[in-house]
């Protein structure tokens, strides 16, 4: 057992919650030393992925070549308007694709809605933190390029979509506005607004009759092929796998032609807009992962993590690592901004099992995939109960919203270095671990007892890869709120730290006054005191309760429309 270390004694959690106005930093004396006395890490910054911008283009311009073809025939007419929303790809875009098909003139546009960058809505975080928007401004660079490459431009308007859409409808004569169907109420909202737009411009204009036409493009499996109506999609996740992976299978990747041109001529084609324009400044990646957003980078993260490194052959083994680039494939930042589709991630792999070899890390990353999907239709079955306190469940628990306490969680100050290390990285690169995300959720909700939709909040805020399903979806399961009872689970800070961080390796590289620290010490110093003095586990499962009545829904600042337009 760790015996505690006097100089690097985390302050109990006991004292934290009985005695709440302690300043933490005062006490918390490791994180008091000086930034001089730190050694510096081995590794500064990781680019994800490792390429240069030539090897990037070439790998890129490869795949594309490969899910392209030149012999898809064109029969439209008129103009279609593509509106850009979380499918910021060329590759397998079924809205792109149907544009084109659809027309002799394609006018790809992508929307900056202000209310993206308002506030979270119950604790008022920044909405987008600066580097997911940092990221967004690399994705539309990057489309922009493969647009110009194939004929068309992007327009980038800001404004919102409502307003945005119906207006270059009419000004161009679209007859349709094709987009990637979402599914969460904000979202919803948004597309309500812009057929009410559309339907307004052809009673304006009865001659000009645009529509707007959504189709379903964020899953592997397509929504249309689930054996099951989605009102009966099954509680217990293996029963949902086990059932898609049965009776359904994966559609191939939709080859898109090789050209996409010509589009309308416009003078002005709106720039790839600077973080000013969005009120944020520019964050600096200092340590850890840089992730590189857009289309030719997420390509390039497949060919790297697949093909030259051949890590997919054992990333089972190492999917539960928290350090480094290269222990999981890290493709969430772009599945989330729809630069990546899941389905050519699973023609790549199926590739892979073919050329190279088929075994359980293989495997496994279809298998994460589909937890993905999964979360996806949760949230159409479970609409705003995602959001709601009591969750999918509808549970009532009196959680704790004691902003200090909160903030030590927030800002690595809590003493616990396995939870501190965890959400430095979170606010230095936008990323953390699927483990590390685990520890850190189970650590404020079920030991600090605070409500779990501030540690939510936090993470669409900070998170490159947020999006609401899988963030939610993840936090009501971990806050015991979601709509599996099985999925209840506690994650003991010690024994996480011996499973998967056994050197103090990962602590050390983002709490560096831990490196002089023996490599036994640098764990959990207090670990003895701690378990003496504090219950680390509040033992909460005998105070939920079932309740009918779900929370009251409020308005957003997403459309006006009260109650039902709100996700909360
Ligand atoms: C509290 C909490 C919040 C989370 N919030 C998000 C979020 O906002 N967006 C997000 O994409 N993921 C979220 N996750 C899921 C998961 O942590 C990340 O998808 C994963 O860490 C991304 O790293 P990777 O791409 O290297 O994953 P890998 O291990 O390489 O997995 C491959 C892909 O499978 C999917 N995947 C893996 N695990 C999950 C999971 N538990 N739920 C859903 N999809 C999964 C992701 O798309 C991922 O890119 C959250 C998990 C927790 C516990």
């Amino acid at each position: 057992m760790a015996v505690l270390h006097s100089s690097l004694a985390p302050y109990s959690l006991k004292k934290l919650i009985l005695i709440p106005h302690l300043k933490p930093r005062k006490i918390c004396h490791f994180q008091a030393m000086s930034s001089s006395s730190r050694p510096e890490p081995a590794v500064l910054v990781h680019k994800v992925p490792g390429l240069n911008p030539d090897e990037m283009d070439r790998v890129s311009d490869q795949t594309f070549q490969r899910y392209t073809s030149s012999s898809v025939k064109r029969n439209g007419n008129g103009v279609a308007i593509v509106w850009f929303r979380n499918d910021l790809r060329v590759l397998d875009n079924e809205a792109l694709y149907k544009a084109w098909l659809s027309s002799r003139e394609v006018l790809p546009v992508y929307c900056i809605d202000p209310r993206l960058f308002g506030s979270t809505y119950y604790f008022g975080f920044p909405k987008t933190g600066a580097l997911r928007a940092q990221f967004l401004v690399e994705s539309l660079f990057d489309l922009k390029k493969n647009l110009t490459k194939r004929g068309l431009n992007l327009l980038i308007q800001y404004g919102k979509p409502e307003e945005v859409l119906p207006s270059l409808a009419k000004t161009y004569g679209a007859h349709t506005v094709y987009a990637q169907k979402e599914t969460c109420s904000e979202e919803l909202s948004v597309e309500k607004l812009v057929s009410k737009g559309l339907r307004r411009v052809v009673l304006q204009s009865p001659a000009n009759n645009p529509n707007l036409q959504l189709i379903w493009g964020t899953t592997m499996y397509h929504i249309e092929d689930l054996p099951f109506d989605i009102s009966c999609l099954p509680d217990v996740y293996t029963q949902f796998r086990k059932s898609v992976e049965a009776k359904c299978t994966v559609r191939g990747c939709i080859k898109m032609p090789a050209s996409l041109g010509p589009a309308p001529s416009i003078e002005d084609w709106g720039c790839v807009p600077s973080l000013d324009q969005f009120g944020l400044q520019h964050q600096n990646v200092s340590l850890g992962m840089k992730f590189v957003g857009g289309e030719s980078a997420a390509l390039g993260r497949i060919n790297e993590y697949f093909w030259k490194k051949d890590l997919l052959s054992i990333y089972k083994k190492t999917r539960n690592g928290m350090l480094g680039p290269d222990y999981s494939t890290k493709f969430s930042p772009w599945l989330a901004s729809g630069s990546l589709s899941p389905r050519l991630v699973h023609e790549e792999v199926k590739r892979y099992e073919k050329e190279r070899q088929a075994n359980d890390s293989t495997y496994w990353v279809l298998f994460e995939l589909i937890w993905r999907d999964y979360f996806r239709f949760l949230s159409v079955k479970y609409g705003n109960s995602l959001f709601h306190p009591g969750g999918p469940r509808k549970l009532e628990h009196r959680w704790s919203q004691e902003k200090t306490l909160f903030e030590t969680w927030r800002d690595g100050h809590t003493g616990y270095p396995l939870i501190d290390a965890n959400m430095k990285e979170l606010s230095t690169t936008g990323f953390m671990s699927n483990r590390g995300r685990q520890i850190v959720c189970s650590f404020l909700v079920r030991d600090m007892g605070i409500d779990w939709r501030m540690g939510a909040e936090w993470f669409e805020t900070c998170l490159l890869d947020y999006e609401p399903c899988s963030n939610y979806g993840n936090w009501t399961y971990g806050a015991g709120v979601g709509n599996d009872p099985r999925e209840d689970r506690y994650f003991s800070i010690p024994k996480q730290a011996q499973n998967y961080d056994p050197e103090g390796e990962y602590v050390a590289y983002w709490l560096p006054q831990l490196q002089s620290l023996p490599k036994d010490k640098r764990h959990f110093p207090g670990m003895a005191y701690i378990k003496q003095v504090v219950p680390l586990k509040f033992g909460n499962a005998g105070k939920y309760q079932n309740h009918d009545k779900t929370s009251t829904a409020r308005g957003t600042n997403f459309g006006g429309r009260q109650a039902k337009g709100s996700r909360r």
